[in-house]
């Protein structure tokens, strides 16, 4: 990891950058595929995903006798921890319901919103490295709850055409409607401009790495809404001298190991914590299997001492990381201060995992800055709000001429007249 001290304001701007791949090439790649995959449908998804994911497949739909085959073979502590997690993450979601009501913004006009689940939805599934199937409790469960008709799940299968046993269990217990195996680009091209045997849906949800958030961002343009660019993993954590530097590293840790394209962040305002931490991470690091992706990881990870807590929380807003830990014994007084964050864990005990799989609270986030600008999934993002209005002879009277005049200005005397020829059968 580059340790930064007191850094300098161009030395700022180098921090917050993320590791990525040539956004020109990533682009070129990624389009060439949704571009064959929208003219050759089902064809091309099996094509892509004998070549990435080396699986030969006859169907891409799961069918319910390989679903019913999962759940069987999900051993019962493991179907126990995701029944545990499910029934947290209801429990937050449904929290977010809102009570929309009519309200007369000036007598004879009345307006409200109705809140209305998006009909058709896709989910995403990461399954390349590791099989996220917490991943599909954090989608199917707020999609479900809002009251989306059609929830449909694409992930990656092996290289034995099957998708890991516990994101079928996660899915059939999160009440996903239809499951295909399909990873990748393909697969957001195959809801975004649906094929012989995947529907097209109207929004897609899910994080994934560069090559799934870029297709992502790019069907977005013409073709489909999506939640937002969710890519690889990312923490910053911040942290003084109460912080307990195991903890520290072993978070650090927990996030750089989801992908060589990972970056961990900390910040400190003590040289001390700092060197814990490192040896800690030393220590840690080579007791995990995945050392080899975590250890890339770190390569473009980063520790930043500072002088003071106001500049520690001023560098992770600038930053805007996917998650923020604060690990510090104030965290109640820095938490004021955060303005852009995907999710933040409070205390030494708040660790990250807890988020990643049963607290609550939802792991797809935005990555790579997107925090000042998006929110992680939620209950909202399955919905839309549609505005209604209605107008009585007295709202006319009220608003009328405003109208009228606000019309003449813009020179749209179309829309002047339709308020012109209300207002006059009114005074009749
Ligand atoms: N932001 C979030 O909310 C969040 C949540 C969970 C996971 N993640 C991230 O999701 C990612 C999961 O990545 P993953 O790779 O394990 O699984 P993935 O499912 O995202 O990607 C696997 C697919 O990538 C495609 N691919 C791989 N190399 C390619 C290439 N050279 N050209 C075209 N396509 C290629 C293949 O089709 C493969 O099926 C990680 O980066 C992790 O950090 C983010
Ligand atoms: N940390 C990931 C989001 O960046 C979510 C996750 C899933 N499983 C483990 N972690
Ligand atoms: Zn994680």
């Amino acid at each position: 990891m580059k340790t930064y001290k007191y850094p300098s304001p161009k030395e700022w701007t180098e921090i917050t950058e993320r590791p990525h791949l040539d956004t020109a090439r990533l682009n070129k790649t990624v389009n060439d595929i949704l571009t064959d995959i929208k003219s050759r449908g089902d064809e091309a998804v099996k094509e892509y995903e004998e070549k990435f994911d080396n699986a030969k497949l006859q169907h891409l739909a799961v069918s319910q006798e390989e679903i019913d085959e999962a759940v069987r073979s999900t051993p019962k502590e493991l179907y126990d921890a995701i029944m545990l997690a499910h029934g947290n993450i209801s429990r937050f979601h449904a929290s977010q319901h809102i009570e929309t009501k009519k309200i007369d913004t000036t007598p004879g006009v009345t307006c409200w919103q109705k809140i209305v689940p998006i009909e058709k939805v896709g989910l995403y599934v990461p399954g390349g490295t590791a099989p996220l199937f917490s991943t599909v409790l954090m989608l199917a469960t707020p999609a479900k709850i809002a009251g989306c008709k059609d929830i449909i799940l694409c992930s990656p299968p092996g290289a034995d055409g099957k998708i890991n046993p516990a994101i079928l269990t996660a899915a059939r217990i999160a009440g996903v409607s239809k499951i295909y195996k399909a990873g990748g680009v393909q697969a957001i091209g195959a809801m975004a401009y649906g094929t012989e045997s995947i529907p097209k849906v109207y929004k897609i949800f899910g994080p994934g790495n560069q090559y799934v958030m870029a297709a992502k961002q790019l069907v977005s343009l013409h073709d489909v809404s999506i939640d937002m660019p969710a890519g690889p993993s990312e923490v910053c954590v911040i942290a003084d001298d109460s912080s307990n530097a195991a903890f520290v590293a072993a978070d650090l840790l927990s996030q750089a190991e989801h992908g060589i394209d990972s970056q961990v962040l900390l910040i400190t305002t003590s040289e001390h914590l700092a060197k814990d931490v490192i040896s800690q991470i030393d220590i840690q690091l080579k007791a995990l299997p995945r050392h080899g992706i975590a250890a890339q990881a770190l390569g473009n990870s980063k520790i930043v001492i500072l002088k003071s807590k106001d500049e520690a929380i001023s560098l992770s807003n600038l930053y805007a990381p996917e998650h923020l830990i604060i690990a510090t014994d104030d965290y109640d007084e820095l938490a004021e201060k955060v303005v852009n964050a995907g999710s933040v864990f409070l205390g030494k005990y708040a660790c990250e995992s807890a988020g990643d799989y049963a607290s609550g609270t939802n792991h797809t986030l935005p990555t790579h800055g997107y925090a000042t600008a998006y929110s992680g999934v939620n209950l909202d993002s399955f919905n839309r709000k549609i505005t209604f209005q209605h107008l009585t002879p007295e709202g006319i009277r009220n608003i009328g001429h405003a109208v009228e005049v606000m019309a003449e200005n813009e020179q749209l005397s179309a829309h002047k007249n339709a308020m012109t020829l209300r207002m006059s059968e009114i005074k009749h």
